[in-house]
């Protein structure tokens, strides 16, 4: 911790037109007393991706969790998360709203056990839509956006479980962009492919960049310096340096954040 005090902090900061969402003084504690993040202040610029490392237990998935209020349940959450200059942290907010806008993809692919079609079409069902042409227009520009249109277009009614777990894990994006988020938040997408349908996940996602603002958590450094443009790394419950991918990657300005690029720890 006396190593953390000395560390020089630097965090990248946007205008407010450029911004899609931020987190004023985050701070996140499980049990109601043991605090796991402190104080995060970040912001995420529109239709960019940002990265999230560090160790394994620094936090990323905590902060992650947090912004879309899918730690309401296991964790106490204070602090601001602005988004359209709201504070959506706050008790009055509509969750699942929330959760329509700002949509997650966790780390292994969760299809539900239903056909491809269905995988889409539930949530907007639920939703109200009830418009079969329409319906099917969603399933097909979700499943092209996502990549993953051609693979599936002739058994959309076969099990979504049927597919490869690359094929899933683009489902599961296909599922998460049928509902028109703006901001989708990526827990280790690719952890669970393997090095084909991680290339072609990753090719998504950049695809995906012109359209949605992205933060995604990876451990993988060479996928952070491949796909994202800003990287945030944690460190302790803290963010130490938040900056331009290459700058993070090639110019770190802390000991620690240049230690854990090297491979030192983490
Ligand atoms: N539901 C929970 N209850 C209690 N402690 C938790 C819970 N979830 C996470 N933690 C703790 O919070 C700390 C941060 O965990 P978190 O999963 O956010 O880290 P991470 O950086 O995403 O790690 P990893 O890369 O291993 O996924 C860890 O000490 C972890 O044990």
């Amino acid at each position: 911790m006396d190593d953390l005090k000395k560390e020089p902090t630097y965090i990248k900061t946007f205008s407010s037109d450029e911004l899609a969402l931020s987190t004023k003084n985050l701070s996140v504690l499980y049990g109601g007393t043991i605090q796991k993040l402190f104080n995060v202040s970040l912001g995420f610029k529109k239709n960019a991706i940002t990265a999230l490392i560090g160790a394994s237990g620094s936090g990323k998935s905590t902060f992650l969790r947090s912004l879309n209020r899918m730690n309401d349940k296991v964790a106490t959450v204070k602090g601001n998360i602005i988004f359209h200059g709201l504070d959506v942290n706050k008790p009055n907010i509509n969750v699942y709203e929330l959760r329509k806008n700002i949509g997650m993809v966790f780390q292994k692919p969760n299809p539900f056990p239903k056909s491809i079609r269905e995988n889409i079409t539930y949530a907007l069902k639920a939703d109200g839509q009830k418009d079969k042409q329409k319906l099917d227009q969603i399933v097909e520009e979700s499943l092209r956006a996502a990549a993953l249109w051609d693979e599936v277009k002739d058994k959309l009614d076969k099990s979504a479980l049927a597919l490869s777990g690359g094929q899933q894990q683009r489902l599961c994006i296909a599922r998460a962009i049928a509902l028109k988020p703006e901001i989708l938040l990526l827990d280790e997408p690719a952890s669970a492919l393997d090095p084909v349908s991680t290339a072609k996940l990753e090719d998504t996602l950049k695809q995906l960049r012109s359209r949605y603002t992205m933060v995604m958590v990876t451990h993988n450094m060479q996928q952070a310096s491949r796909i994202s443009e800003y990287t945030a790394f944690f460190h302790l419950g803290h963010v130490l340096e938040y900056d331009v991918t290459s700058n993070v990657f090639t110019n770190p300005k802390g000991r620690i954040t240049e230690k854990y690029i090297q491979g030192s720890f983490g």
